[in-house]
């Protein structure tokens, strides 16, 4: 495994390679077996796969947390290197952005709900670095994690809006033994808010279960339903619980058979955690990977 801080030294060492197929795996760095996931999912199908690991200033909004985002290069490097990508591209911000860039990659629609709502700019701020990533590493396939369920949507759509000539992968949301979902940012929680964090994966899990009994008609009933659950645990702060169409993203009434997502983002203190799930008779039936 070679480490690559570079534009033009990644290129070049992508250049012979490109007869094979590349993958791409974009991440923040602090890498968990999340991320491991999709970086052995991309080795095992791909010839050459590329990590990267950049935190990227454009995607933070004033306030957040930026600054503390946690970092562990040297971690990181040795987990890269056991699962046999070859390459981890880790490019300081000078490198990305040797200029204040006036350029932005907006996906609009997609992006007017959820978290696109609650951290405006976020993904103007994620698509503009994806594009970038693209086209530094011309890769064949993309992987992203359904953890983050509308940042998938949205690159895929800004990949096919675009005419990126690949595929953008979506693998599953991997899980600590409680259900909650993995994330660099679970490290700041608590004891006492890790423990009361497990509420998202209960809730939503616990709401699909109750939506195929039949319980839910509206998708206001099971948004109202997971909201008490969440709201049960005393060091919960909801910022939104949302019942959507999937993968359009747009408001539904009626839940009935269509395929619907439920999203929560919830704070514990300074922490704020997103996890989410598809309600379907069927869930593989409208998750497109
Ligand atoms: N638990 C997980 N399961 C599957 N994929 C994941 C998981 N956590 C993160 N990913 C995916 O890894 C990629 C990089 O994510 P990122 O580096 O932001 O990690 P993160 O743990 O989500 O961090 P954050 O604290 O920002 O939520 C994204 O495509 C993301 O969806
Ligand atoms: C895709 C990504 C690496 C872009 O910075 C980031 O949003 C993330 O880690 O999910
Ligand atoms: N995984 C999404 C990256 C972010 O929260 O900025």
């Amino acid at each position: 495994m070679e480490i690559v801080k570079t534009i033009e030294g990644l290129r070049r060492k992508l250049y012979p390679r490109r007869s094979g197929r590349i993958g791409l795996v974009p991440t923040m760095g602090y890498l968990h077996e999340g991320h491991l996931s999709l970086i052995r999912q991309a080795v095992q199908e791909c010839d050459t796969v590329v990590v990267s690991v950049f935190v990227n200033p454009l995607q933070f909004g004033p306030g957040e947390d930026f600054d503390r985002y946690p970092r562990d290069p040297e971690r990181d490097a040795e987990q890269v290197k056991e699962t046999g990508a070859e390459f981890l591209f880790a490019p300081d911000a000078q490198e990305m952005y040797p200029r204040s860039p006036l350029t932005r990659v907006t996906v609009s629609g997609l992006t007017d709900s959820l978290c696109g709502m609650s951290r405006p700019g976020h993904f103007d701020g994620v698509a503009t670095v994806v594009t970038q990533l693209f086209h530094i590493v011309g890769p064949d396939r993309a992987y992203f994690g359904q953890k983050d369920a509308q940042q998938a949507v949205v690159i895929r759509r800004m990949a096919e809006d675009l005419h990126f000539p690949l595929r953008v992968i979506v693998c599953p949301t991997v899980r600590e033994k409680d259900g909650l979902a993995m994330s660099s940012r679970n490290i700041y929680l608590s004891p006492e808010e890790r423990k009361q964090a497990t509420v998202l994966y209960r809730s939503l899990s616990e709401a699909a279960e109750r939506k195929s009994r039949g319980d839910f008609n509206r998708a206001s009933e099971a948004v109202r339903w997971i909201e008490d659950q969440i709201r049960a645990q005393p060091l919960a702060e909801i910022d939104y619980v949302e019942v959507l169409s999937y993968p359009e993203l747009e408001p539904v009434e009626e839940i009935g058979d269509r395929c619907v997502i439920a999203a929560v983002a919830v704070r514990f203190g300074q922490t704020r955690l997103i996890d989410n799930m598809i309600f379907s008779e069927e869930e593989t039936e409208c998750f497109v990977p």
